[in-house]
């Protein structure tokens, strides 16, 4: 097992850097989630750990031991480091036993045991140990991808959008497997990844990623319940922003006079409102009053768009059962405390 620990780090293609003073650290045998949007230099970020890039500036540390600064870099495959690609990269003339095998020293064939146990870690039966990967799932595919990357016990494991490719079911089955390998070998991992959920439900920590800086590394509640700023506030889930001024010790904004967590600001804010903290009640029963606009069922619940007034409208997640049509009369209550920005300039 060993830390992660990514200084200062700035680096990119060329002369042009992608990534601006970096600094991570992931503690052994834990697993961070890198997010950010398309081209914020979330797989550069992965690449330079793994000693594909060189650092323009900064240092990359495993164990505490210095992989890549101005004077040192280790090669990659001296790093201790297995790498997961988007599409798993198999090699297609290979059986599943000759991929998960091919890092290892000769001779392979001996390897036989250590291939059905990697199978075994992955949740996959070792009866495809002969199969080529054409003959198998996209999902059996990448976990032997990850068997692969595990093979020779890295200390560090590098995902880089593994699931992104499965459907939905497929996905959360992989997705399950890996986090019980990754607890089995107990390696330190980084997943990149653009699904919040995924980053939310997986991580020890999440690493919110914009324009190659990071704007909050935090556990998953935090950056979720507590974000930094409006943007990563949206970004991690459906957020409503409204405008605010304190009031008497709470926060006034469209939805009422709300209790406040953290900051309370002395003058006009913005108002952090996640669409499940909005409750629905029958008309004249709840803080203000509001009128169906519309609303999208999706089975397990449903997002409602509410009309305050005459142009205000809001969101409200709730059950699916809970779901109401449009033109109905209703009242919404805030429930919990809500998060609060100094207002943007
Ligand atoms: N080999 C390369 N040469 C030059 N520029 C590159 C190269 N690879 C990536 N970039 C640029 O670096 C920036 C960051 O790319 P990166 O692949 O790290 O983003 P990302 O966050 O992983 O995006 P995505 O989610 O779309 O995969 C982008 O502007 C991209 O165009």
């Amino acid at each position: 097992m060993s830390d992660v620990e990514v200084r200062g780090l700035r680096t990119g293609y060329g002369s042009t850097p992608v990534l601006h003073d970096i600094d991570l650290l992931v503690r052994s045998g834990t697993t961070t989630a890198v997010l950010g949007d398309s081209g914020s230099g979330k797989s550069t970020l992965l690449k330079a750990i793994a000693g594909f890039l060189v650092p323009l500036a900064g240092s990359v540390l495993i164990d505490g031991q210095v992989a890549a600064d101005g004077k040192t870099f280790v090669a990659p495959e001296k790093r201790g480091i297995g790498y997961v690609r988007q599409d798993g990269g198999l090699f297609p003339h290979l059986s599943v036993a000759g991929n998960i095998a091919f890092g290892l020293p000769f001779p392979r064939r001996k390897h036989r045991g250590r291939v059905l146990e990697l199978l075994e870690i992955v949740g996959l039966p070792t009866e495809l140990a002969d199969r080529r990967p054409d003959q198998l799932s996209g999902g059996q595919q990448q976990r032997v991808a990850l068997a692969r990357a595990l093979a020779l016990s890295p200390t560090v494991v590098l995902l880089d959008e593994p699931f992104s490719a499965l459907d939905t079911a497929l996905r959360e089955a992989t997705r399950e497997a890996t986090a019980q390998a990754l607890r089995e070998t107990g390696a330190t991992a980084l997943l990149v990844t653009h699904d919040q959920p995924e980053a939310l439900s997986f991580a020890d920590e999440v690493a919110v990623l914009r324009d190659g800086r990071f704007r909050q590394v935090a556990p998953p509640r935090t950056v979720y319940g507590s974000p930094v700023d409006p943007h990563v506030a949206t970004f991690l889930g459906e957020a409503m922003i409204l405008p605010g001024t304190p009031s008497q010790g709470k926060v006034h904004c469209r939805l009422g006079d709300l209790t406040v967590a953290g900051f309370m600001p002395s003058g006009a804010c913005e108002v952090m409102v996640r669409p499940e903290q909005v409750q629905v009640s029958p008309a004249g029963t709840g803080a203000v009053d509001a009128v169906v606009e519309s609303c999208v069922y999706y089975g397990h619940d449903a997002l409602m768009n509410l009309r305050i007034g005459d142009s205000d409208t809001v969101k409200a997640r709730v059950v699916g059962a809970d779901s109401m049509e449009p033109g109905e009369h209703v009242a919404l209550t805030v429930r919990g405390p809500v998060r609060v920005f100094a207002a943007q300039d």
